[in-house]
C-alpha cells in the first residue's frame, strides 16, 4: 500500500520540472555498464526504502521494516559526477572518482588539459585527443569502457578547459556535471541514430548483418566497482525527479559559465565522428540557457560531496600520522554530506566536515544521486554515509536503530555545530529551517 504512494509521487516531481521537456524525454534508451536505471526500479533495488511524502519537506525516503544499528540499508553508483577543478594534474578517476597514486606522468602533464594523462604506475587508461587537448583518466579498463560508452567519448572530443579554469576561479563544480550530462545526451543521440539505421539496414538486407559500427556499444570489461555494481539512476531521463531552487534569473556567473560549456561543445558539431548526430544549431537549442539553469538548480540542492582517502604517501610522515589517526577516529561520514555552500565555508562547501577521520580525506569530486537525492536532513540523523569502495559509491548505514516507517535522514551540514550555525547554514544553502528534535530544544 505504501509503495502504491510512488506513483503518484514520481508524477507531482516530474510536474515541477524545469528541464526542457524535450532533452530529457530524448534519452529513453538503456545504457551500457553499471545498471541505469529509473526511479522505480532503483526503490525495487533498496528493499528497505520507501518514497513518501513529508508534510512540509517535499518528499522523503522512509524505512519499509525495523532496521538494525549498523545495517547497510542501501548503495548506491551515481548518475551525474564530476571530479573537483584542481590545478594539479587529475588524481582521481573521471569514472568512478578513485584516487590515484600521483605518477610522474601526470606530473609532466601539469601545463596542459584539464584532465591530462600519460602512462602511470596503474597503467595507462586514458582516453582522448593527444597533445593539449583534454583526455580523461582513469582507473581500470573497465571504468574506461563504462564511461567511453556513455560520456567520454564525446567529452574526449571537446574542450572543456577554459570552462574548467572559469569554475576553478569561480569555486564552482557543477557546470562540470553539466558538461557530463550534455556528452551523455549527445552519445545518446548517437545510439538512438545508430539503432535507427540498424533497423533499416536489416529491413533493406534480406536477413544480412549490419556492417554499421557502433561508439557505444557495450564495454568489454565490468567498471571497477567491487562485488555486484549497485544501481545508478539514468541521469537522462530521472534528473528531473530532483527538487530545484527556483532561480528567476541567472546569476551572471553563471551565464558566462553556460556560453563555456556550448563553446567547449562546439568541436564536435564540426567533427566527422559526431556528423549528423551534432550541429551548432541543435546544441545550442537542446543546451539552453534554460537547460542549464536548471541542471545547476538541482545540484545545488541535491549533490553530494565524495570522501575518498588518496593513496598512501610512504615519503611522507605526516601523512603517515595523519592516516593512523583518520583510522582512529571512524570515517566521520555522517558529517556535511551535501556540497552545497554554506556561510563560513571558504570553499563553496568542499572543505572537509568536522568528522574525526576527516583529516586524511579529501574531496575529490562531487557526486549527484537519484535516491539519495530524495533524503531529508535532520541535525540528529539516523543515516551515516561512507564511500566504502573509495569512489564514488555512497553507502547509507543505519546509524542507531530504525524503526519501520521511521524517516530516513543524514545530515546535509557539520552537525557539530550550534544550533545557531547550523539554522544559518540550512537557512543559506536550502531555503528551510530544521524542525528536528535537537533545534527544536536549541541544542
Ligand atoms: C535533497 S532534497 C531532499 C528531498 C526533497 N524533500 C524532495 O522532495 O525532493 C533537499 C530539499 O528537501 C527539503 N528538506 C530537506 N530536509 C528538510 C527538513 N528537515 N525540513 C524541511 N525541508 C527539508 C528542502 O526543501 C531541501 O532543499
Amino acid at each position: 500500500m505504501l509503495r502504491s504512494a510512488l506513483a503518484a509521487l514520481v508524477s507531482a516531481g516530474a510536474s515541477r520540472m524545469l528541464i526542457t521537456t524535450r532533452l530529457l524525454s530524448t534519452g529513453v534508451l538503456a545504457s551500457a555498464g553499471a545498471p541505469r536505471v529509473g526511479l522505480e526500479e532503483q526503490l525495487q533495488q533498496a528493499p528497505w526504502v520507501l518514497l513518501l511524502q513529508v508534510p512540509g519537506a517535499g518528499r522523503g525516503l522512509f524505512a519499509a521494516a525495523d532496521i538494525e544499528q549498523g545495517t547497510v540499508v542501501y548503495e548506491e553508483a551515481p548518475m551525474l559526477w564530476t571530479p573537483h577543478p584542481a590545478p594539479a594534474p587529475p588524481t582521481t578517476c573521471h569514472a568512478c572518482l578513485r584516487p590515484l597514486a600521483p605518477s610522474a606522468g601526470c606530473e609532466e602533464a601539469r601545463a596542459s588539459g584539464i584532465s591530462d594523462s600519460t602512462s602511470s604506475s596503474d597503467g595507462d587508461h586514458s582516453a582522448g585527443r593527444q597533445g593539449s587537448a583534454p583526455r580523461l583518466r582513469f582507473c581500470s579498463p573497465g571504468c574506461r569502457a563504462d564511461a567511453e560508452a556513455t560520456w567520454a567519448a564525446a567529452a574526449a572530443d571537446c574542450d572543456f578547459w577554459p570552462l574548467q579554469q572559469a569554475c576553478r576561479e569561480a569555486g564552482e563544480k557543477f557546470p562540470l556535471m553539466a558538461a557530463q550530462l550534455a556528452c551523455m545526451q549527445v552519445q545518446r543521440w548517437q545510439q538512438q541514430q545508430q539503432q535507427q539505421q540498424d533497423g533499416t539496414e536489416q529491413h533493406g538486407t534480406a536477413g544480412g548483418t549490419s556492417t554499421v559500427t557502433s561508439t557505444g556499444g557495450a564495454p568489454a570489461a565490468a567498471p571497477a566497482w567491487q562485488g555486484e555494481p549497485p544501481t545508478r539512476g539514468d541521469a537522462l531521463t530521472q534528473l528531473h525527479h530532483l527538487c530545484y531552487a527556483n532561480i528567476a534569473v541567472p546569476p551572471e556567473p553563471w551565464v558566462r559559465l553556460h556560453s563555456l560549456l556550448l563553446r567547449g561543445l562546439q568541436p564536435l558539431a564540426s567533427s566527422a565522428r559526431w556528423a549528423g548526430v551534432c550541429t551548432a544549431e541543435r546544441l545550442q537549442l537542446e543546451f539552453s540557457p534554460e537547460w542549464f539553469c536548471g541542471v545547476l538548480a538541482r545540484l545545488h540542492l541535491n549533490a553530494f560531496r565524495v570522501d575518498t582517502v588518496p593513496p598512501l604517501d610512504l615519503s611522507d610522515p605526516s601523512a603517515l600520522l595523519r592516516a593512523a589517526a583518520a583510522s582512529l577516529g571512524g570515517s566521520g561520514a555522517a558529517a556535511a554530506a551535501f556540497g552545497a555552500a554554506v556561510p563560513g565555508s571558504s570553499s563553496g562547501g568542499s572543505s572537509s566536515g568536522s568528522g574525526a577521520g576527516s583529516t586524511a580525506q579529501h574531496h575529490p569530486g562531487s557526486a549527484a544521486f537519484l535516491l539519495a537525492s530524495m533524503l531529508n536532513h535532520s541535525c540528529e540523523p539516523n543515516l551515516d554515509i561512507s564511500w566504502p569502495h573509495n569512489n564514488a559509491v555512497a553507502r547509507f548505514t543505519a546509524a542507531r536503530d530504525i524503526a519501520a516507517h521511521e524517516q530516513l535522514t543524514i545530515s546535509y551540514i557539520d552537525a557539530e555545530q550550534s544550533a545557531a550555525q547550523r539554522q544559518a547554514a540550512l537557512q543559506f544553502a536550502y531555503g528551510f529551517s530544521c524542525g528536528c528534535p535537537r533545534c527544536r530544544e536549541g541544542a
